[in-house]
């Protein structure tokens, strides 16, 4: 029997755009391993690690870790899954990053949800996360079946403090700054593919029908509805 390839992809978009909301459909659908920088961050935040306490002060200033940092923390948490289909979100954010990444394996495919900055900002002041899965939700959007509370644990669900709106201004530049040039590298590679529009469900049936070219539908629901 032949083996696939395992498959390695990124999903980029500026903050907010709806990259963990299509990266749980992802995972879902195709069972990939989800590694998200922002998540890995939080609960370094939440368990007061050293990584924990430094990035603190960069993302509530709305800026970027550095990248020796970022780079170390990721590749070394991407060495266990080396088994697995993987998608990474939130990383590489610099050129430097994506260097750094590519030096460590060859990326497949990158997911990029061009969604504008207008329509990104309200939806970051009605954001509500569960920490401990990175569960996200949205008072209008997505709402939790109970307000405040997540809907497999019953714990609380919080508001990131870096969703203010001072601070999403200044991560919307940080983005435009840093992360767009991170587009290009990989456009001249070949490798982008960008998804554009203003809301999620619309954009995530083009995503579904280009990663079923890539892999198959695990999920036991009807795959001609992806939900
Ligand atoms: N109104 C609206 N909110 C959305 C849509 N897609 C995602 N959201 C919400 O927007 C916020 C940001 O989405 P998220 O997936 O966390 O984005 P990320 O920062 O790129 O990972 C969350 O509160 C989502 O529930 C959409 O199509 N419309
Ligand atoms: N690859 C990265 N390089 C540098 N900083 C990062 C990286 N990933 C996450 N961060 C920091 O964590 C914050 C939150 O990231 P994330 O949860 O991905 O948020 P969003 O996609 O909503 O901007 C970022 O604003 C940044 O300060």
């Amino acid at each position: 029997m032949v083996v696939p390839p395992l498959l390695r992809a990124v999903i980029m978009g500026p903050p907010g755009s709806g990259k963990g909301t299509v990266s749980a459909r992802i995972i879902k659908h195709f069972g990939m391993k989800h590694l998200s920088s922002g998540d890995l961050l939080r609960d370094n935040m939440q368990k007061k690690t050293e990584v924990g306490i430094l990035a603190k002060s960069y993302i509530d200033q709305g800026q970027l870790i550095p990248d020796d940092i970022m780079t170390r923390l990721m590749l070394n948490e991407l060495k266990g899954l080396d088994q697995y289909n993987w998608l990474l979100d939130g990383f590489p954010r610099t050129v430097a990053q994506a260097e750094a990444l590519d030096k460590e394996c060859q990326i497949d495919t990158v997911i990029d949800l061009d969604v504008p900055f207008e329509t990104i900002k309200c939806r970051l002041t009605a954001r509500w996360i569960h920490p401990a899965s990175g569960r996200v939700y949205n008072l209008e959007f997505s709402p939790p079946k109970v307000q405040g509370i997540d809907d497999i644990t019953g714990e609380p669900l919080v508001q990131r403090d870096d969703d203010k709106p001072e601070t999403v201004t200044k991560r919307l530049q940080a983005y435009d700054a840093q992360t767009k040039p991170v587009l290009e590298y990989y456009r001249e590679k070949g490798l982008l593919k960008s998804f554009s529009g203003t809301e999620t469900n619309k954009i995530w049936p083009h995503i579904y029908a280009f990663l079923q070219t890539k892999l198959p539908d695990v999920s036991q629901q009807d795959a001609a509805t992806p939900r």
